[in-house]
Order: structure tokens, then C-alpha cells, then sequence
């Protein structure tokens, strides 16, 4: 079977839990050759978000046609934009080059409570979703893109998830990890209810700085790999699971902060590498 390309359109987070860094690692860990197009450079670790810088869009676009000029795309996912003038560039090339297959995550805020696009930014977000397969907004930005309270129960993230599908034409990733339950619930829904569903247990984990990044860009790769985006569901979070419930043993970070998941750990067991790493 041939290498999925898959092209990752995000923000850089040097602590290497989040944004490109993590998209990268996720496609790696399933089989991907992962690329990268730029956004913004954040400084942020752990404990949150100190500053951010964009490039010009102009350079954001100038990236994107270097990248399909020359590479042909079997998935794209799109993480942080940061403005409303990289959204359009965004918007315009996907419209132009039309990938595949295109799960947009609509980074708003991080984990940390930092805002991560400009508010003046969210029109212009909006007018990606319809050029998007699937859409993964976690709680907060769901409210966000209904213009609706956050929800509280299941039923009304399944409802707003519906909303979103139903106006934009797209399907809609709803996530239950910021629900105050003790499972995780997450399921694909169009416009007349869900399409696929998983659940498990809440881990007891401080590992999950990046989960939204990891699990869309493991969700592009696994549709590629699989067809089927229930499999790239089932898939992706069972290994987002393992890799949240190990993240701790990377030893990243320091006490309060929120630390990564451990994307390749399973990989370099399965490989009996990791032990060999550490004998050396
Ligand atoms: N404590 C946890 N235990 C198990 N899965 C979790 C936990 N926290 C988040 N997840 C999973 O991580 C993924 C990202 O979810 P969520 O936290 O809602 O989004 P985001 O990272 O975009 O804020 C979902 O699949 C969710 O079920
Ligand atoms: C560059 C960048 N992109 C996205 C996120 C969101 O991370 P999370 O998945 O934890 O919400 C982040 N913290 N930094």
C-alpha cells in the first residue's frame, strides 16, 4: 500500500505537544509521511501560551503552493490560523487544489485557556467549514460556531454538532472531552444525527495538551489508510487513548501544566526499541 501524504496546515508549538509538532508525530504514528505549512509560531509550553507571531499570508500561501506545486496531497488537516487574512489564503487554495480529504480542527483556544484566533477571525473560520469533510470543535468552539450556550450533557453537543453539520453541509467530529462526565464520548453527525460512535472511560491523566490536534490529524491519515471514516474513528481514538494513558512517562514538563501524549510510544515498543534506546 502506498505512504499517505498528508499535509498538516497549523501553528508551531516548540514544546512539541500541540500544533505541527503534533500533527507530525500523529501521522508518523500511523503510517503517514506527514508535511507542514506554517501559521504562526507560538511560544508556549505546558503551562500556556506566552506569545505568538504570524508570518504574513502571503507567505502562508506561498508555503501552500510550494508544497502542491510540486507534492500530490492525499489529506490535509488544518489546526490553528490565527487571523482572518490566513484563513481566506487557506480557503482560496483549498478551493483551488481541492485535497481529498480535508478534516479542519477549528483551534480557537488552547487547553491552557489561551486565545489561539483572533476573535475578528471567526467569520472568516466559518467560511472554511464548508470546504471541510469533517469538522472536529471541541465544546467551547462548537458554542462558538452556533452562537449558543457551552453545552453540558451529550444531548446538546449532539444537537449543536447537528447544527453545524446541517449549515455548513460537512460532518462534525463532536468530542465530550471537556464534559464533566466520567466516560469521553465522541461521535460523527451530519445533519440527520450520528453517523459513527465511540466511548470509553474518562482517563485520570493530565497528558492532554494536543489531543485535539492529534486525534484530527490521526483521523486525516486513518481515512486515507482505511476509506472509511468510521474505521479512522474507531482507530484514532483507541490509539489517542494508549497515548494519553502513557503520556506521563515522557516526563515533559513541569507540575500544574498540562504534558503531551505519547504518539510513537507504542510504536517503539511494539519495536523494542525504546528499551534499547535507554541501554545505550
Ligand atoms: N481524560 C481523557 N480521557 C480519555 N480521553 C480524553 C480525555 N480528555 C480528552 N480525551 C479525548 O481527546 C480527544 C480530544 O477531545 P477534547 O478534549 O474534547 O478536544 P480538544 O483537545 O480539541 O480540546 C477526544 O477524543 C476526547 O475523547
Ligand atoms: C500551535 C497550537 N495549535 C493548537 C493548540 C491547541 O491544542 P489542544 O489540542 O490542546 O487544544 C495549541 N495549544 N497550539
Amino acid at each position: 500500500m502506498s505512504v499517505p501524504r498528508v499535509l498538516s496546515i497549523a501553528g508551531s508549538d516548540p514544546s512539541g505537544g500541540a500544533g505541527i509538532q503534533a500533527d507530525l508525530k500523529a501521522i508518523a504514528a500511523h503510517g503517514g509521511y506527514g508535511m507542514a505549512v506554517v501559521t504562526a509560531l507560538t511560544a508556549q509550553n505546558t503551562q500556556g501560551v506566552r506569545a505568538v507571531h504570524a508570518p504574513p499570508a502571503d507567505f502562508v500561501a506561498q508555503q501552500l503552493d510550494a508544497v502542491s506545486d510540486d507534492i500530490d496531497i492525499d489529506a490535509v488537516k488544518i489546526g490553528m490560523l490565527g487571523g482572518a487574512r490566513t484563513a481566506d489564503v487557506v480557503g482560496v487554495w483549498l478551493e483551488r487544489v481541492r485535497p481529498p480529504v480535508v478534516v479542519l480542527d477549528p483551534v480557537m483556544i488552547a487547553t491552557s485557556g489561551d486565545r489561539l484566533l483572533e476573535p475578528t477571525a471567526e467569520a472568516a473560520l466559518r467560511d472554511l467549514l464548508s470546504l471541510a469533510d469533517v469538522v472536529t470543535p471541541n465544546i467551547p468552539e462548537l458554542a462558538v460556531l452556533t452562537g449558543g450556550p457551552e453545552a453540558v450533557t451529550w444531548e446538546q453537543v449532539i444537537a449543536q454538532a447537528r447544527e453545524v453539520a446541517a449549515v455548513h453541509d460537512v460532518l462534525v467530529l463532536a468530542k465530550g472531552g471537556h464534559l464533566l462526565a466520567s466516560d469521553t464520548p465522541d461521535a460523527l453527525v451530519s445533519a440527520h444525527g450520528e453517523v459513527a460512535g465511540v466511548n470509553g472511560p474518562r482517563l485520570v491523566a493530565t497528558s492532554t495538551h494536543g489531543t485535539g490536534c492529534s486525534l484530527s490529524s490521526a483521523l486525516a491519515t486513518l481515512r486515507v489508510v482505511t476509506g472509511s471514516w468510521p474505521e479512522a474513528l474507531r482507530r484514532a481514538t483507541t490509539w489517542l487513548r494508549a497515548a494519553i494513558a502513557r503520556g506521563e512517562s515522557l516526563r515533559v514538563g513541569s507540575r500544574g501544566g498540562h504534558g503531551p501524549v505519547d504518539h510513537l510510544g507504542m510504536l517503539w515498543d511494539a519495536a523494542g526499541l525504546r528499551a534499547r534506546a535507554l541501554e545505550a
